[in-house]
């Protein structure tokens, strides 16, 4: 026993490690067996447990591990011989193992005679890449070798016997990188994908026992030393596809006995800081806890250039915006130099990188990464360059190009692959272009697209409300009081949307944040954690009726791309989203991973037509396999389903929502009338010149286009305090009032539904679906 009295948990193995415990110190082939058919020893119990109640005894058994595979269901696998005779279990069923090759299908492609051109650099990097792989069998084997002698720093002075089949002997195997404790995760999914023990570890540590699609297709490839461009939809795993194998060569090189210069070897671009931040925290949670970690350093605007330059020299993996990445990228030779020499170039989220005003930086950096004179370049230089063949340029030390997003089109491969790049589209028009500015190392990059039929998550449901132009606050309304349990966001096309709706749900006594970019970053991050942290409250008496229901978090498209936001159920589109991929990336915000979610787009009759497009362009795949009905009720093989929400509760909801908004509309006016009599009097002031506020009044109240709202404005302005308490006092009986559609008071029975009860009661999460009439049960 260790001095402390306490006997020590053994520590857990990695499920990865299923093969190497496969044959333990004895030899013999370990197999699963029926837990009656171990070994057991009846111990001698003290004498003090004789009289204790419901006690008959203690068994123990030796050289057992227990295994979990991926359903749950636990496993005893031993080595030693069977006490009773029991059926042997199914190869299949004990363990994955490792393989040598990827079981996951591969997209290959065939060598053209330009390919060949630079194959013999492609196959320097490759062998190097093999060399690579031998080096992980390698240290994989001799983690496999008889164990060690115990390592007693790590074991405190607890002097476990050395007994060849003791269920604690595998704490002398866990090899460097295993010594975490509390790792309790089948990753034997992850095997064929032959990583490395330490990134394996990492991998059970984040508790993902599978590897995603784009993650089983991706990681051997790159690993393989092949340009990747990799679609895959949203949510499903492309930070760790790309993320995992960079790790995986920081980590290579680390264990190589030469001593290199420390130099970055990843740059990944992210169109938002947002999203920069986010994939940079990825990694250092998928690094965090291995033995040697690599730095990672985010560079984007908000802080300081110097500190950023500061980060950058130590930094092993740069994860960046193209504007602040180029402005130190340009202005530092040193970085630049650095720079040059990575391994992995990643763009992600490609085709916004291009839309988004930063592709003259991300171009820029893209060439100068390439160049290999250092001077500073003259203008004729540059335009000489641009007009200069691309192949002309070559990728440093054998960089790798990767490329991921959840919108870009097949074509795109096969004009990468079929035709040549010289005949991809003209300058700035497509995404074509940024990727030939890209340079791959190879003639065809793999093309992996692991949703070639519909680009929407594999659990997302898709649904539209019909609604009047006018009436779209009220059906809002309606659609997130029926859902307290669900975590929604809201997407709206203007800022201006969004600070109206915030304090007309929050009147209407509902948990809203807003984001958008005009908030400062602050702000920003502020209104992202009010959100996750909502629906977990202890109850109050102010907040009886909010404290269970979840956030609402009310945004426009920043909120769009790549956010990964926990626990997103529901996503609505206020305004029917600009394009088909802004529908794909805002709906991408639930149904993340493998979790499920709903989208549901209000449409109002003016929208009706491009909804309809939008719709039939995002599952125009879908639509030539099975032709579904976009809009048709409630047939089980829609796609997008037609809500029908039950209009007597929308009905009996619209005096509310009218009051909120009436309220909502005087303070706000009441707020900007404040701003700008302030603006008028300094600028009168400045002027020298008297402010008459009746006289402006007059004067700015003419018949011409806008004088509608400036009216309505001036009249929102005009409710006095003493109405608007008034108009107060009578939103919140409203809201105390129960909503029923008349046929029964009871919740939830004969259709009928009161929604405060629902908002302070018991468990909703399933309510979607469950009222008659609501429509939504398709979904
Ligand atoms: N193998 C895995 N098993 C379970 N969860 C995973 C796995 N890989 C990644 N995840 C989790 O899935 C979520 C989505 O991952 P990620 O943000 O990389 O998706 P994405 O494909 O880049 O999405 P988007 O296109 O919206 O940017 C993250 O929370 C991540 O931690």
């Amino acid at each position: 026993m260790p001095a402390d009295g306490k006997r020590k948990l053994p520590k857990a193995g990695l499920p990865g490690q299923a093969k190497r415990r496969k044959t333990q110190a004895n030899g013999a082939p370990k197999r699963a067996v029926n837990v009656d058919a171990l070994s057991w020893k009846t111990v001698d119990v003290p004498e003090m447990f004789d009289d204790a109640e419901g006690f008959y005894g203690l068994e123990v058994v030796e050289g057992v591990d227990i295994v979990k595979d991926i359903g749950g269901t636990v496993q005893f696998v031993t080595a030693a011989p069977a006490a009773k005779p029991e059926a042997h279990a199914e190869e299949g069923d004990e363990f994955g193992g490792f393989d040598d090759e990827p079981k996951a299908p591969m997209e290959t492609s065939q060598e053209s005679p330009q390919a060949k051109s630079k194959s013999s650099e492609l196959s320097a990097v490759q062998a190097k890449r093999k060399e690579q792989k031998k080096d992980r069998k390698d240290r994989k084997k001799s983690q496999k070798q008889p164990p060690k002698p115990v390592d007693t720093d790590h074991q405190d002075g607890d002097s476990e016997p050395e007994l060849e089949s003791n269920v604690f002997s595998k704490i002398e195997k866990v090899p460097e990188g295993y010594e975490d404790n509390d790792i309790d995760v089948d990753v034997s999914q992850w095997e064929p994908l032959d990583l490395s023990a330490q990134l394996l570890s990492a991998i059970a540590r984040l508790k993902f026992m599978t590897p995603t699609l784009i993650q089983q297709r991706s990681i051997p490839e790159i690993m393989e030393g092949h340009d990747v461009i990799g679609k895959a939809s949203t949510g499903s795993g492309k930070t760790l596809a790309f993320g995992i194998p960079i790790v995986e060569n920081w980590l290579s090189r680390q264990s190589s006995s030469s001593e290199e210069e420390r130099s970055p070897i990843a740059l990944i671009l992210a169109p938002t800081r947002e999203l920069a931040h986010q994939i940079a925290d990825h990694l250092q949670k998928l690094c965090a806890g291995l033995k040697s970690t690599p730095y990672v350093c985010s560079v984007t605007g908000g802080l300081s250039l110097q500190k950023q330059q500061r980060q950058l020299e130590k930094a092993d993996i740069i994860v960046g915006t193209p504007g602040r990445l180029w402005e130190i990228m340009s202005a530092n030779t040193k970085t630049l130099q650095s720079l040059r020499n990575i391994q992995f170039l990643v763009v992600d989220e490609a085709d916004r990188l291009l839309k988004d005003g930063h592709f003259k930086e991300a171009q820029e950096i893209f060439k100068a990464l390439d160049r290999e004179e250092t001077h500073e370049r003259t203008e004729e230089e540059s335009s000489e360059e641009d007009e200069a063949d691309e192949t002309d340029e070559t990728p440093q030390g054998g960089r790798q190009t990767l490329v991921f997003s959840a919108t870009f089109h097949k074509g795109l491969q096969q004009k990468l692959a079929g035709k040549g790049r010289s005949n991809l589209m003209g300058e700035g028009e497509s995404l074509e272009y940024l990727l030939q500015k890209l340079n791959f190392r190879e003639e065809r990059p793999k093309f992996i697209d692991t949703n070639p039929v519909s680009q929407m998550a594999e659990n997302l449901k898709e649904g539209i409300i019909l609604c009047g132009d006018l009436e779209k606050d009220l059906y809002l309304y309606s659609v997130l009081l029926l859902q307290p349990t669900r975590r929604s966001l809201v997407f709206t096309n203007s800022i201006g949307s969004v600070r109206r709706l915030v304090p007309l749900l929050q009147n209407l006594g509902l948990p809203a944040f807003a984001l958008h970019s005009d908030m400062i970053q602050k702000a920003r991050l502020r209104s992202i954690e009010r959100f996750k942290a909502s629906g977990s409250e202890a109850p109050t008496e102010a907040n009886r009726n909010t404290s269970k229901a979840k956030g609402i978090l009310i945004a426009t498209d920043v909120a769009a791309r790549g956010l990964d936001i926990p626990g997103i159920d529901l996503v609505v589109h206020y305004h029917v989203p600009r394009s088909a991929d802004d529908y794909v990336h805002r709906s991408g915000r639930t149904a993340r991973a493998h979790s499920s979610g709903v989208s549901i787009l209000l449409c109002g009759p003016k929208e009706a037509v491009p909804t309809q497009r939008l719709v039939a362009k995002v599952h125009a795949a879908a639509e030539a396999k099975g032709g579904p009905n976009l809009t048709k009720k409630s047939k089980k093989t829609d796609i997008v389903h037609t809500i029908d929400i039950d209009r007597r509760i929308v009905a009996r909801l619209r005096e509310r929502v009218v009051l909120a908004k009436q309220l909502t509309d005087a303070s706000q006016a009441k707020e900007r009338g404040s701003k700008d009599e302030n603006w008028m009097k300094a600028a009168a002031e400045e002027l020298g010149v008297e402010y008459d506020s009746e006289e402006l009044d007059k004067a700015s109240t003419w018949s011409g286009r806008g004088s509608g709202r400036k009216i309505k404005e001036k009249e929102a302005r005009g409710v006095t305090k003493a109405e608007m308490g008034v108009m107060r006092a009578k939103l919140r009986d409203l809201l105390a009032k129960r909503v029923n559609t008349g046929v029964s008071e009871k919740y939830l029975g004969s259709g009928g539904i009161d929604v405060d009860e629902l908002l302070r009661s018991g468990p909703q999460g399933d309510f979607l679906g469950k009222v008659d009439g609501l429509g939504l049960e398709h979904l």
